[in-house]
């Protein structure tokens, strides 16, 4: 897949098959769009290109406000890849594009220098100016440029619109069991091993503390069921997001205890995927109670071992 950031480089020759949108976590939504896309090519003779922004739009017109994000741009560059699609094309989203019109924005990029044949968009697609442009909108302008434009009817699951904002919803409540369901895979966070205060090892529960991209949305303070993967190897485990009150210690953090594991991981990169929340963070009387708990923690983590978690 040819990744681009400047229209310039784009020289698919012939015509274009577009899926438009943010693509954010790749969900079952966005699914539906990149499949519907490769088939597209076969009946149109078109290039598959799947065109979005980066950064994030909400990034450049929220600031700070801007919600956490789902995938970071390497992992979407890779979720979109497996798909099959030729072109990824990343146009920076910057103050001057975010003021073009549904029409300009149709005409002069998409039709005069993509060459666009068809266009799949879901039914709640917004773009140009203020989002002021619509389905009907892209469907009124495919009249008049000769293209075609498919409209993907909502994808739910258990009747909610699947959407980047109600997986971010989802995690906030801890429901890591109804994102994986949504985005068809476990949720993933990455980072490196850094060094905590080394209090794990002398309560007999060593932790990796691990330093996250900012920008990556948190599954909610709690402790959780994971996979992980640390050298190309899987291991189960269990992981502690947020303070750690038993030792008046308020400072978030992420601590993953890998289950049967022992050696050192400082610096190490490792992956985690969230299979399930256990429960929430409590303060215990002493260092002995929270250990105790711990050992239930992984005992809970055993049995969950054994299923088909997904994982590609
Ligand atoms: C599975 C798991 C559950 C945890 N649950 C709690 C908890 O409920 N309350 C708490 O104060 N700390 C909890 N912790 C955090 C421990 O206090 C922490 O791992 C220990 O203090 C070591 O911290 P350090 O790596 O910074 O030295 C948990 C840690 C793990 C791995
Ligand atoms: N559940 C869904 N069913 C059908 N189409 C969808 C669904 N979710 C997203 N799409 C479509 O996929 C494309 C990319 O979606 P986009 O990432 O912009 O929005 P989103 O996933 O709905 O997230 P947000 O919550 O940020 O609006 C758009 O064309 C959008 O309409």
């Amino acid at each position: 897949m040819k990744v681009i950031n400047d229209l310039k480089d784009f020289t698919a020759g012939g015509f274009s098959s577009i899926a438009l949108g943010n693509f954010d976590g790749i969900h079952l939504g966005h699914q539906k769009l990149l499949k519907r896309l490769i088939e597209s090519t076969e009946r149109y003779s078109t290039k598959s290109v799947v065109f979005t922004f980066e950064p994030h739009p909400s990034q450049v017109l929220n600031g700070n406000d801007s919600p956490f994000l789902l995938t970071p741009l390497e992992d979407k560059i890779e979720l979109i890849s497996k798909y099959g699609v030729e072109y990824l094309v990343l146009m920076p989203f910057t103050d001057s594009f975010s003021k073009m019109s549904p029409e300009g924005f149709v005409k002069e990029i998409l039709v005069d220098k993509m060459n666009v044949k068809y266009i799949v968009v879901g039914f709640n697609y917004k773009f140009g100016n203020m989002a002021s442009g619509s389905v009907d909108d892209l469907s009124r302008l495919s009249h008049m440029y000769n293209f075609t434009v498919e409209i993907v009817p909502p994808i739910t699951h258990q009747k909610r619109v699947i959407s980047s904002s109600y997986i971010r919803e989802l995690l906030q409540i801890g429901d890591v069991k109804k994102v994986a369901e949504c985005l068809g895979r476990p949720y993933k966070i990455k980072g490196e091993v850094i060094h905590g205060d080394g209090r794990g090892k002398t309560i007999g529960v060593p932790t990796a503390n691990l330093k996250l991209n900012h920008l990556i949305a948190l599954p909610v303070n709690g402790v959780y069921i994971v996979e992980a993967i640390l050298k190309g190897e899987r291991y189960m485990g269990v992981v502690n997001i947020g303070s750690k009150p038993t030792f008046n210690k308020w400072n978030p953090s992420i601590e993953l205890h890998i289950v049967d594991y022992s050696g050192d991981i400082y610096n190490e990169i490792i992956e985690v995927y969230f299979m399930d929340r256990i429960r929430s963070i409590k303060k215990f009387r002493d260092s002995t109670e929270l250990v105790n708990q711990i050992k239930q923690d992984i005992i809970v983590c055993r049995k969950f071992t054994g299923k088909d978690t997904g994982i590609v």
